[in-house]
């Protein structure tokens, strides 16, 4: 069994999540920010990739007061589950995610991880093991669910996105499109990684739903099980 998984990710109208050189940009509006800390809170986890956590030190926490008050009512810690994959054990022991809001963290990591950063990891928060030089997304998930999680936001970034997807293992997409144009041929998108070759390999999706946001546009979709 693993959670209900959906990813949110803010793109701009030319299709990139950052620069090439990987820096964060601000592309959401403030709606789509106020928005983004709703789905955040009513979520049991939020998972990112390594490659985020560096680039963008997220903390992952969320940000309104009422939101937090309706959690800890709810008898819920004030974040959710906070988890990184993190297949070498990178991950910045200073690293917000790490020291910022309440709550548990995970630290999903391969065997292959250099044992004293996963050690110096485990001071922090807790350390799962998950495939041998890569994290095993499949096993993760099925992990995630005997910790309690019920429902995981996915952050991004467009590798971690691109293994769940192609792996089946998403089931709804909300994009947001900005009003802006990054460009860049190497600058990051929602799905980077290998890409599939054949049209029969491609990801299906169904429009759930689209709203104007800001100066930009939500866009929800459900993964379609069968082609
Ligand atoms: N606009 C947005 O909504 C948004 C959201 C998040 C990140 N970003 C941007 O995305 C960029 C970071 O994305 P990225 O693609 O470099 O990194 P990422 O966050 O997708 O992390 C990828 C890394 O995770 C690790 N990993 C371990 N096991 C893995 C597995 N099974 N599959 C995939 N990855 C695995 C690998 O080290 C891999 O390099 C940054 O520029 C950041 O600003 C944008
Ligand atoms: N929805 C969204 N719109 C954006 O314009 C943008 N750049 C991100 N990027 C996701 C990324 O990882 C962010 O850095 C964290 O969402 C910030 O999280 P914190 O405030 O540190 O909790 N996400």
């Amino acid at each position: 069994m693993r959670p209900h998984v959906f990813v949110n990710v803010a793109m701009s109208a030319d299709g990139k999540i950052s620069t090439k050189e990987r820096r964060q940009v601000k592309i959401s509006g403030k709606n789509d920010f106020v928005r983004v800390d709703r789905i955040k809170a009513e979520s049991d986890a939020i998972m990112v990739g390594i490659g985020t956590v560096l680039a963008d030190n997220p903390s992952l926490t969320v940000k309104n007061p009422d939101l937090r008050a309706m959690r800890r009512q709810e008898g819920k810690d004030e974040d959710p589950i906070r988890v990184v994959v993190d297949s070498q054990a990178r991950t910045p022991p200073d690293a917000d995610i790490l020291r910022k809001g309440t709550g548990r963290r995970i630290i999903a990591v391969a065997g292959s991880a250099p044992r004293e950063r996963v050690e110096e990891l485990g001071k922090l928060g807790t350390v799962v093991v998950v495939g041998e030089t890569a994290v095993d997304l499949a096993e993760l998930l099925n992990i995630l669910y005997r910790y309690g999680v019920r429902r995981l936001m996915v952050e991004g970034g467009g590798t971690l996105i691109w293994s769940l997807i192609s792996q089946g293992l998403v089931d709804e997409v909300y994009t947001y499109v900005g009003s802006l144009i990054i460009g860049g041929k190497d600058a990051p998108t929602p799905a980077d990684g290998q890409g599939f070759l054949n049209e029969a390999d491609f990801i299906r999706l169904r429009l759930r739903d689209a709203e104007p946001m800001d100066d930009g546009l939500l866009v929800r979709w459900d993964v379609r099980s069968e082609p």
